[in-house]
């Protein structure tokens, strides 16, 4: 058996972390360490995670954090760096904080106000490279993998394809994006109070204030290797969990919309988390609750020009959690798709 631990594990990604680990067959979780419920009891802040209900939550110290095989980090942003340079470099890190994501110091530091800690390989296996590869060529065997932000999963997978088969304009990507609450964390915050998220939608981050904007252009980018300009605006939605995004970019001239599909198609085949639904059914948030999946469908909108592509994800499972175990399957040379559910929870 492979051990696992989990920092964060009273917050919301740690606690999707240890269900999906409850159910993989050849890792065991180690040591659960949190901040300031550290000494309470798993069964208080988790009670649908029964079987871990006595386990006792301990400091996120270096001390705690040893003697596994790999270590999930689900701290908040800044609280990576430090931890994983205690762990030794032959055990895994997997980060699902934004502290390694981003290549661009500059970015990073305009978007987090903060000294840039580093850089490590980008956790989105599925992610269409140009020239044919994979970003999970990088993962394989990696004992340091930095787990992509919830909303730019969904909307690089759904963009990357006409991005890397040069059918789609790089200055011209338009994306808007309905996220669930759990995407915020478990804090309290005023904004995420039920008397102002029920029955309401709203905006945030508008006018590319979004710290996801740079980490989505950088991963298009990667898909269509040169520069992509995104304009992305986040909402938030009265619901616990999922992301809704729509994105949209101009054809290049001359595109035949009959090869747009394909390439999509062709993108996905043998993607056993992403799919390309078949035409006409249109992704919802209900349809990847609780799965490690990533559902598309997609339209040419051939009046102005454009592909629209639909995504939907969990932000706690593919959109984090999932995501994690992936990479770590990945860097300790497990099946991939060890413990990560393929059906969600619909209706
Ligand atoms: N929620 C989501 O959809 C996504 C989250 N992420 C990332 O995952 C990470 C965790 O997010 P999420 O679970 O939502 O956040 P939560 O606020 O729900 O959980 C944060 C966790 O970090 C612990 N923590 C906070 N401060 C400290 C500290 N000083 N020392 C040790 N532990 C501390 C908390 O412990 P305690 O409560 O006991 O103080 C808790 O266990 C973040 O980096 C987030 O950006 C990434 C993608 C999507
Ligand atoms: C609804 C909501 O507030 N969502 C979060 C995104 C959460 C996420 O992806 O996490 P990272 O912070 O790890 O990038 C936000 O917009 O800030």
């Amino acid at each position: 058996m492979t051990r696992a631990a989990v920092a964060g594990a009273s917050g919301y990604a740690g606690g999707e972390i240890l269900r999906l680990l409850l159910a993989h067959p050849t890792i065991e979780i180690g040591a659960v360490t949190a901040g300031s419920n550290a000494g309470e009891r798993l069964g208080a802040l988790h009670p649908h995670l029964v079987p871990l209900a006595d386990r006792v939550l301990q400091d996120t110290t270096p001390e705690a954090l040893a003697g596994h095989d790999v270590v999930f980090l689900a701290l908040p942003h800044g609280h990576s760096a430090a931890l994983a340079a205690t762990v030794p470099d032959d055990v895994a890190v997997i980060d699902c904080g934004a502290d390694f994501r981003l290549e661009s110091g500059q970015a990073w530091t305009r978007f987090y106000d903060t000294e840039h800690a580093g850089t490590w390989p980008y956790g989105l296996p599925e992610l269409p490279l140009t020239g044919g590869a994979r970003q999970r060529d990088q993962l394989a065997g990696a004992r340091r993998i930095a787990v992509p932000g919830c909303y730019p999963t969904g909307i690089s997978l759904a963009l990357a394809p006409g991005l890397a088969e040069g059918l789609i304009e790089p200055d011209d990507v338009v994306v808007v994006a309905a996220s669930g609450t759990s995407g915020a964390g478990k804090g309290l915050k005023a904004h995420l109070l039920g008397s102002e998220v029920m029955g309401s939608m709203s905006p945030y981050g508008v006018g590319g204030g979004h710290r996801h904007s740079p980490e989505i252009e950088q991963n298009l980018s990667w898909a269509a290797g040169a520069p992509v300009t995104v304009s992305f605006t986040p909402t938030l939605a009265p619901m616990p969990r999922g992301i809704l995004a729509t994105s949209t970019a101009r054809l290049r001239p001359g595109t035949d919309p009959a090869v747009v599909r394909g390439a999509w198609e062709q993108a996905y085949a043998d993607e056993p988390f992403v799919h390309l639904l078949p035409e006409g059914v249109w992704p919802r948030t209900a349809d990847v609750v609780g799965s490690n999946l990533v559902l598309l469908q997609l339209a040419v909108d051939a009046h102005a020009g454009r592909v629209v592509v639909v995504s939907a994800v969990d932000n706690l499972t593919k959109g984090t959690a999932g995501a994690a175990v992936q990479c770590a399957n990945l860097a300790l040379g497990l099946a991939e798709t060890s413990g990560l559910p393929v059906a969600g929870v619909a209706p």
